[in-house]
């Protein structure tokens, strides 16, 4: 579904990422784990348009996306779940579900979100800024499924959230996986990875280093963790 062919990209002199490759499958969910500053929130950026100071190739189905503004790979089907989370804190639940335009037709309607995320239909009349650390990033991922999205590109949902909400967001990951939506996600805990994903991508200095299955993340875990610095 998602084919990236030596990507590289910079901020002013700096190359920071160095030629990455990977791939993602159709209704797979992948990670990229690597060390603070390895180049994973760029290598996101760069699949959703946001960061055009880049060279290589994005194939999205078959056809390069490289070139595209951030609107079209919307409407092709890439949802981006920012690490800000991007929810506006003065409009309600429903608000924020309904006021990015629908994309594509694959676009859920409302009644779907609710259904699948029920907290958000007990929710919908209040801020999104009052909902918890998981529910907002419940809310976040719903907003791009509602919008379209086929492909979910993630920044970290777990990041900073206590134990039961991590445990939270893993099963909001496994309900949008049934739903045959396609998943990347920057994840640090290697073992919660290890319990959400199909495969794995080490990115370090700008590289993927190593690429692996769930059974040698489990058996590496205290390696990974140590090389992480975690
Ligand atoms: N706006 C920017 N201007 C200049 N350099 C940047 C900018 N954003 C990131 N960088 C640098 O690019 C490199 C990769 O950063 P990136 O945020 O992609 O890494 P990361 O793996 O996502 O790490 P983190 O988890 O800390 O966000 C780092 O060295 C970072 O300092």
């Amino acid at each position: 579904m998602l084919n990236v062919n030596t990507l590289t990209a910079r901020y002013g002199e700096a190359q920071v990422l160095q030629g990455v490759s990977l791939g993602v499958d159709t209704g797979e969910v992948a990670t990229l784990v690597g060390r603070n500053g390895a180049g994973k929130t760029t290598l996101l950026r760069c699949l959703m348009g946001l960061h055009r100071s880049m060279t290589g190739d994005i194939e999205f189905d078959g056809t390069s996306i490289a070139t595209l503004p951030p609107h079209k790979r919307c409407r092709l089907g890439l949802g981006y779940v920012p690490d800000d989370r991007g929810i506006y804190a003065s409009l309600s639940v429903e608000e924020n579900l309904t006021l990015p335009p629908v994309t594509g037709p694959n676009a859920w309607p409302l009644e779907k979100v609710y259904e699948t995320f029920p907290v958000l239909a007990e929710r919908r009349r209040q801020a999104g800024t009052h909902l918890s650390g998981g529910e907002q990033q419940m809310l976040a991922i719903a907003r791009v499924l509602r919008m379209g999205a086929r492909i979910l590109l993630a920044d970290e949902p777990t990041e900073g959230l206590a134990p039961l909400l991590v445990r939270q967001i893993g099963e909001i990951i496994r309900t949008v996986k049934e739903h045959g939506v396609t998943v990347l996600l920057i994840e640090q805990n290697v073992h919660f990875a290890s319990t959400v994903a199909d495969r794995h991508y080490l990115i370090a200095q700008g590289r993927v280093v190593e690429s692996l299955d769930n059974a040698e993340v489990e058996r590496r875990e205290h390696e990974l963790l140590e090389y992480l610095g975690i």
